[in-house]
């Protein structure tokens, strides 16, 4: 499997990342090194493939020949401040363990792109899609546990999430339901114990409607 492509060529007929009317070239920043690499790939920016959009970003859905899995390419809207949240993010992709992957905590990181041949278009960062923000009306017990132990993990790996609402926990919506953790543009660095992970466990709950003595079930470490 193709796990990250090491260029890209941008096709945006509808103008979402830049005034330029052909390609725009895109070159991979990070990962810097990465094992299985594709050389290049076309991506296709359209109004209609918007599928969401924050303060900082618009998220669109893209098809890359030969991945197994669906992908979204994730992209600053035209203020300094939002590329350096999309920079920030990118960084801390490319630092947490793999294992955060492997056990689809977060989703997959193919990469952090900038363009070569217009510097006012956006960078891009691509990253497997997780589906739909969670309701937390609709959780079992068990899919809250579930929830829960995704955030016990990222602060195991010394991370924050720091901004933990609910259109940042997607769910899947294929026959298994698989939550995932998305938008680490401000998450922070944190030292195992610090008060501030307790604090963030605690408005988990609060989203998540747990009550707060309602322990989460630990990793089997076996
Ligand atoms: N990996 C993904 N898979 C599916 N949908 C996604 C993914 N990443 C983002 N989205 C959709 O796009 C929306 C906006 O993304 P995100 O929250 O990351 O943007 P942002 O601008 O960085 O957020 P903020 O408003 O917190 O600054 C999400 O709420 C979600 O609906």
């Amino acid at each position: 499997m193709k796990t990250s492509p090491r260029t890209l060529t941008i096709h945006d007929p509808d103008h979402r990342i830049s005034l330029l009317s052909g390609p725009i070239d895109y070159q991979r920043i990070l990962p810097a090194h990465c094992d299985s690499e594709s050389e290049n790939c076309h991506v296709h920016l359209t109004r209609a493939s918007r599928i969401g959009c924050g303060h900082h970003a618009n998220v669109y859905r893209v098809t890359l020949a030969d991945y197994p899995f669906s992908v979204v390419a994730k992209v600053a809207v035209p203020r300094q401040a939002a590329r350096d949240f999309l920079e920030h993010e990118a960084k801390v992709y490319a630092e947490l363990p793999a294992a955060l992957y492997s056990d689809l905590v977060i989703p997959r990181f193919l990469g952090y792109y900038i363009s070569r041949n217009d510097v006012e278009a956006s960078p891009i960062l691509l990253l497997e899609e997780c589906g739909e923000p969670i309701d937390p009306a609709v959780l079992s017990d068990d899919n809250k546990t579930q929830i829960l132990n995704l955030f016990h993990r990222l602060h195991e790996a010394g991370y924050l999430q720091k901004s933990p609402f609910r259109k940042n926990i997607l769910v899947a919506s294929d026959s298994e339901q698989r939550f995932r953790i998305i938008d680490l543009g401000r998450a922070e660095k944190v030292a195992a114990g610090a008060p501030e992970i307790a604090e963030e466990m605690r408005e988990v709950k609060k989203l998540l409607r747990v009550r707060q003595a309602q322990s989460v079930t630990q990793p089997d470490q076996s």
